[in-house]
This record gives C-alpha cells, sequence and structure tokens, in this order.
C-alpha cells in the first residue's frame, strides 16, 4: 500500500519505517527542513536502537522517503498517519496547533479516498474536530475515513514495540474504517482491540495516567518505608509477584519525566476537570512526582553539611537510560533546585548519551564531563539520577580512589548498596533499610568539620 507520515519524531519515523519493513511504500513529511536534510542523507536525530539501520535499508531500497512538502504525498498515499507533536504545558492544554496545520496541509491535496490515521496523543473528540476540519476543506471528490490509532511505544525500545506491540487499538466509528487500519496492523503479532475514536484517545491517555501513578505510589510507599524501617525493593517485589498488581513501573526514585507521561497526565487532569468528572488521583500522581527531587536534597542535606561549599557529581541525566531524551528530565529540576537552595555549590555530571541539547537544558552552572570517573574526581557525593548500566560497573575501590568522600545517593536504587557499604562506601537507596543505609552521622560531622576548616583558612 502506498503510505504517508505526518511527523517525524520517534513515533512518526518508527512507524514509517516499521511499515516499510512490512513492505509498504512511505514517503514521511515533516516541516522540519533541517531534520528532513538529515534523514536524506541517512541520519536519524534520535539516539533509538535499531531505527537508523530500518531507514537507510528502506531508503536505500526507494520504500521509504523524507520531504517537506506534502504535496505528492496527500496526493498519492491511500493512508496517512499523523504523528506530530502534541506538547503540553504546565495547565495541561495541549497545544494541537500542529495537527491542525498538519490537516489544513493535507486539505488542500487531497482526492480519491483516503483514510486518515491520528498517531498523537490528543484530547478526546479530536479526531471528530479532525474530520469535520477536514471535511470543510475537500474536495467533493474525496471519501475519507479517519481513525484513532493511538501509540503506546517507549523511548529507547520504539523499534520492538513497533513490532511486537501489547495491543493495538483500533478506534474507528465505521467497520469500512477499521478494515483499512486492521489490514495494516494485522501483520502485527498482537491482539486488536476494535473501539470507537473517543474512547481510543482516553484509552491512551488513561494508559500513561495509570503508570503514573502507579509510580507516585511507588514513590510513597518507598517515604513511608523509609520513615517506618522498612525496606522498599523487598516490598516491590513483593507486590510485583502478584500478577493483579504485576512487577513494572514499581521502582521508586527521582520520578518519572520524560516528553509523554507527565504532559499526558496534565492533559488528562485538565480534560476530566472540564468534563466535570475530576481525575484526584492522576493530580494527587502529578504532585507527588514534583517533591521527589526536593527529597533527594534533603538526603543529600543530612549526608553532608554544607553543602555549598561541596562538589556533588550528578551520575546520569537523561529521562531514562538508553535515550539522550532531557524533555522533563528530574535531573534538570534536582539541578535547579540544588543550584537555588546551595549557591556555590558545584556540580558536575555525566551522561553516557551527553549532547549539546544535554548540555542546553541544565543549568550553566552544572560542568560536564565525559566520564563518570572524571565528574566523580574530588565529588563529596554522588546522585545517581538515571540507572545508566555503566554506573552499576563502577567498583568500591574506584569510587574510594576517585572521590573525596564516597558518599553515593542512589536515586534509581541501582548500586549494590550492600556490597558497596561493606567496602567503605557510603551508598543510601531509596526507601531502603536503615540497616542498609549506615549511620551518616559521623560522615556529615566529619564533612562538616573539614568544610569549617577550609572556611576558616585552617586547612582540613
Ligand atoms: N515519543 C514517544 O515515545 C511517544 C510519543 N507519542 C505521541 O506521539 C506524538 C509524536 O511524538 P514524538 O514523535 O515524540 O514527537 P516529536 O515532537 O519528537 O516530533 C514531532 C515532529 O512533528 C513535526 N511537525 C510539527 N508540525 C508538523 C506539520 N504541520 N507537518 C509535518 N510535521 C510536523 C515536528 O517538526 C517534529 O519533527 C505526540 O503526540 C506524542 O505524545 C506516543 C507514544 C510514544
Ligand atoms: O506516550 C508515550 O510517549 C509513552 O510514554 C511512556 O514511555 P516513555 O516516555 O518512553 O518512558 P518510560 O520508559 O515509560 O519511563 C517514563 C519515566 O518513568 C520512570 N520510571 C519508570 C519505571 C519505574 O519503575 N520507575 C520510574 O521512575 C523512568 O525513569 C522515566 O523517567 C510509556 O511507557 C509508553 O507506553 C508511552 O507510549
Amino acid at each position: 500500500m502506498r503510505l504517508a507520515v505526518m511527523g517525524a519524531g520517534i513515533v512518526g519515523l518508527t512507524t514509517a519505517a516499521g511499515f516499510a519493513e512490512l513492505g509498504h511504500t512511505v514517503d514521511c513529511c515533516d516541516i522540519d527542513t533541517g531534520k528532513v536534510g538529515q534523514l536524506a542523507r541517512g541520519l536519524v536525530p534520535y539516539r533509538e536502537p535499531d531505527l537508523e539501520a530500518l531507514i537507510s535499508r528502506h531508503a536505500a531500497a526507494g520504500h521509504l522517503r523524507f520531504s517537506s512538502d506534502p504535496e505528492r504525498l496527500a496526493a498519492e498515499a491511500e493512508v496517512i498517519f499523523l504523528a506530530v507533536g502534541t506538547p503540553a504545558g504546565d495547565d495541561g492544554l495541549m497545544r494541537l496547533e500542529p495537527l491542525w496545520a498538519a490537516v489544513d496541509r493535507l486539505g488542500e491535496w487531497m482526492g480519491g479516498r483516503r483514510t486518515i490515521v491520528v498517531k498523537s496523543t490528543v484530547p478526546v473528540g479530536t479526531a471528530d474536530r479532525l474530520e469535520a476540519r477536514l471535511r470543510a476543506r475537500l474536495p467533493e471528490r474525496c471519501e475519507l475515513f479517519v481513525a484513532s490509532v493511538p501509540e503506546f511505544m517507549r523511548e529507547g525500545q520504539a523499534v520492538r514495540d513497533f513490532f511486537e506491540p501489547a495491543r493495538v487499538v483500533i478506534g474507528s466509528d465505521d467497520a469500512e474504517t477499521f478494515a483499512i487500519v486492521e489490514r495494516l496492523y494485522g501483520a502485527l503479532p498482537a491482539p486488536i482491540v476494535a473501539t470507537d475514536r473517543r474512547s481510543a484517545e482516553l484509552a491512551k491517555l488513561a494508559a500513561n495516567a495509570h503508570l503514573a501513578v502507579k509510580m507516585s505510589f511507588a514513590n510513597e510507599m518507598a517515604a513511608l518505608a523509609e520513615q517506618t524501617g522498612a525496606d522498599y525493593p523487598a516490598i516491590a517485589r513483593i507486590l510485583g509477584l502478584d500478577p493483579r498488581i504485576g512487577s513494572e513501573y514499581l521502582g521508586a526514585g527521582l520520578g518519572f519525566g520524560g516528553s509523554c507521561l507527565p504532559k499526558d497526565a496534565r492533559a488528562l487532569v485538565r480534560l476530566a476537570d472540564e468534563a466535570g468528572a475530576p481525575q484526584t488521583l492522576v493530580a494527587a500522581a502529578i504532585r507527588a512526582n514534583a517533591t521527589l527531587p526536593l527529597r533527594m536534597i534533603r538526603k543529600l542535606e543530612a549526608a553532608l553539611s554544607w553543602p555549598s561549599r561541596r562538589k556533588v557529581a550528578l551520575l546520569g541525566l537523561a529521562f531514562k537510560p538508553g535515550t539522550d531524551d532531557m524533555r522533563e528530565a528530574p535531573s534538570v529540576r534536582l539541578a535547579q533546585e540544588l543550584l537555588r537552595r546551595h549557591p556555590g555549590i558545584s556540580l558536575t555530571a555525566y551522561d553516557p548519551a551527553a549532547s549539546q541539547a544535554m548540555k542546553r537544558a541544565l543549568p550553566s552552572a552544572v560542568r560536564l564531563y565525559g566520564s563518570a570517573e572524571a565528574a566523580l574526581r574530588g565529588a563529596d557525593a554522588a546522585i545517581l539520577v538515571t540507572e545508566w548500566p555503566e554506573f552499576g560497573r563502577i567498583r568500591a575501590e574506584e569510587f574510594r580512589s576517585w572521590m573525596n568522600r564516597p558518599i553515593l545517593l542512589d536515586g534509581r536504587n541501582a548500586l549494590d548498596a550492600d556490597a558497596l557499604n561493606g567496602s567503605g562506601v557510603v551508598c543510601i537507596g531509596v526507601g531502603r533499610l536503615p540497616a542498609n543505609s549506615p549511620d551518616l552521622s559521623g560522615a556529615a560531622d566529619e564533612s562538616g568539620r573539614r568544610a569549617q576548616n577550609e572556611e576558616q583558612g585552617t586547612g582540613a
């Protein structure tokens, strides 16, 4: 089939390359001419496993083409996927202008039988509005079908999620539209859920909101474990072994970030308020998530007196491992808040996916280094922010020899705290038993004394 995709973000590119792999001819269009130029030269502007190889293979074979002009694809493609961004601000209002702009451009050129598939995450009722808007612009000879097929892929494993989705949701209000879309997605080994467009739209927001609620539950439970002398990792394992609960998204730490979960949760809360069915649980999950960087800072303050005179290393910056995406990354709030509360603190950082974009997202006072060792050298404490596997391979003696004082605040419970604590390193996890988090009063006293001496010019 001749297909087209509007929007060359992670979702658009993966959808385009995925359907090319399934034997279709796909045109991918983006208004960002720089990005289109890069893609035409075989460069994928995302750190996404397997995506570049898939794109180059099909681009070379002529099954996948990139352009910034929707004219040809609107005129030729039978099915057009809309995968433009739908960002939402703090007020939860989703910006649909990119979607309307894409639709309006398409409307100018479409004719014949055309199916529009909305992949972007949108407020409930958007597909209805979109259909009405397009119909008002279309020539009479055009037969239009509109489906809502929300996307559930995760960054860092988008290609795998495309080919092995947990489910495919086809929201359409008539059998013919459903049949057209089912012909495409039926090639994937996944249950297909047929529903109406509004339910498909709400299901997408509900799925992300549910994950947000689960993670905030995990984080609040971890805080309670700390206060009551219980061990959260053990609790998470116990909860996770119950198939009714499931083990995923119970990881406590610095909370959820990224370009979608936070914004979709905010969008759902706004939509629900407007609809008169408030989502108080989701709103509370968002609030709980926002407290986590400060919680971590309090731990640092307990471990280290005089933080304003200290050097603290951040290990990992991206919102999760496997990506260089800094959108709503907890590292940014953490760094901003640390610098605000402790002016004079020296912040160093290392992320295996370091990029210019990463540097731009952080306060300028954060010094980025090219290795964990360089960021940790002379540090009085380190906070593990993103659980890149390489941090788990740093040995206790390396922490001890590189750092001024080997105090590790493990914000993702990714390090082997028991082994490190037995080897002269202080490793404090999230929601861990006090037995696993050694008494810090000595460390705090000692480092406080040293800072005071330094301040008075008497040396350590
Ligand atoms: N990133 C992810 O892992 C997932 C994202 N989603 C949803 O999918 C949608 C797209 O997400 P991303 O790929 O991350 O977005 P993105 O923001 O990274 O990329 C969107 C692309 O659309 C382009 N664009 C904007 N207006 C356009 C127009 N009028 N015509 C053509 N192109 C246009 C932009 O230049 C940009 O390259 C969003 O609604 C998002 O919530 C859903 C599931 C997963
Ligand atoms: O709508 C979207 O864009 C996507 O949003 C998320 O995918 P993604 O943003 O790639 O990120 P996740 O892997 O879900 O992680 C989100 C955040 O939760 C955090 N997290 C994850 C798991 C956990 O146990 N604890 C935890 O704090 C991660 O560190 C990260 O900051 C959803 O998982 C996808 O299904 C959805 O399609």
